[in-house]
């Protein structure tokens, strides 16, 4: 059983798109407020309902490319055609001030913090099946065909890099799966 999470500790967590990430982030966030989600920059589009500076600071590319050319970010990558950056200053300073700091990021920006921060503690959610996965990403209905293809594809990527992870979890039944979650981050039974 993990530590709970000490003050100032990093986790990341990632998974394939449509495995519901964000869903499980939404719900854990409900129940621990102390626990701050880092809002990431992306290049993409927002869908209905996002809200620039809420669900992601909505960039253009030039902007995204300025801000890391002068180390704006943490990290970085690509993704289905857009890049996503998780913004520098907040994360430090909120891991400064002691406060668990989470990171719902896509494979390649996993492996760069690894590097940067190896003490981070990194989460891999997955899909009971691949069928599952497909359902979930075409059920929610806020991308065009091209776009879910290309998060298929790079599905079963994120998935085969499981072995990298410090701990898996499965995500079936939803509110197992958040029980399970604060388990893995230490919260107990506490709810
Ligand atoms: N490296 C990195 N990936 C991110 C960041 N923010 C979001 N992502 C990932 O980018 C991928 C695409 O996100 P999004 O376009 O919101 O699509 P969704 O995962 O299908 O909801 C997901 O795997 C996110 O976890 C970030 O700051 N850095
Ligand atoms: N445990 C679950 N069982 C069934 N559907 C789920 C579950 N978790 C999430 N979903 C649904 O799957 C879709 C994708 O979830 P989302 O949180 O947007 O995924 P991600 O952030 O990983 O891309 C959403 O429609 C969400 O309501």
């Amino acid at each position: 059983m993990p530590a709970p999470p000490s003050p100032g500790r990093l986790t990341v967590i990632t998974g394939p798109s449509g495995v519901g990430k964000g869903t499980l982030v939404a719900r854990l966030l409900q129940r621990h407020p102390g626990l701050w989600l880092s809002v990431s920059a992306t290049t993409r589009t927002p869908r209905a309902g996002e809200i620039d500076g809420q669900h992601y600071f909505f960039l253009t590319r030039p902007d995204f490319e300025q801000r890391v050319s002068t180390d704006g970010f943490l990290e970085w990558a690509a993704f289905a055609g857009h890049l996503y950056g998780t913004p520098r200053g907040p994360v430090e300073e909120h891991l400064a001030q002691g406060q668990p700091v989470l990171l719902e990021i896509e494979l390649e920006g996993a492996r760069q913090v690894r590097r940067t921060f190896p003490a981070a503690f990194q989460l891999l959610i997955k899909p009971p099946s691949f069928e599952e996965l497909e359902r979930r990403i075409r059920g929610r209905g806020t991308d065009v065909e091209q776009a879910i293809q290309k998060r298929l594809a790079r599905a079963r990527v994120e998935l085969e890099a499981e072995p990298e992870f410090d701990a898996v979890l499965v995500n079936g039944d939803l509110e197992a799966a958040v029980q399970e979650l604060e388990r893995l981050l230490g919260f107990g039974d506490a709810v």
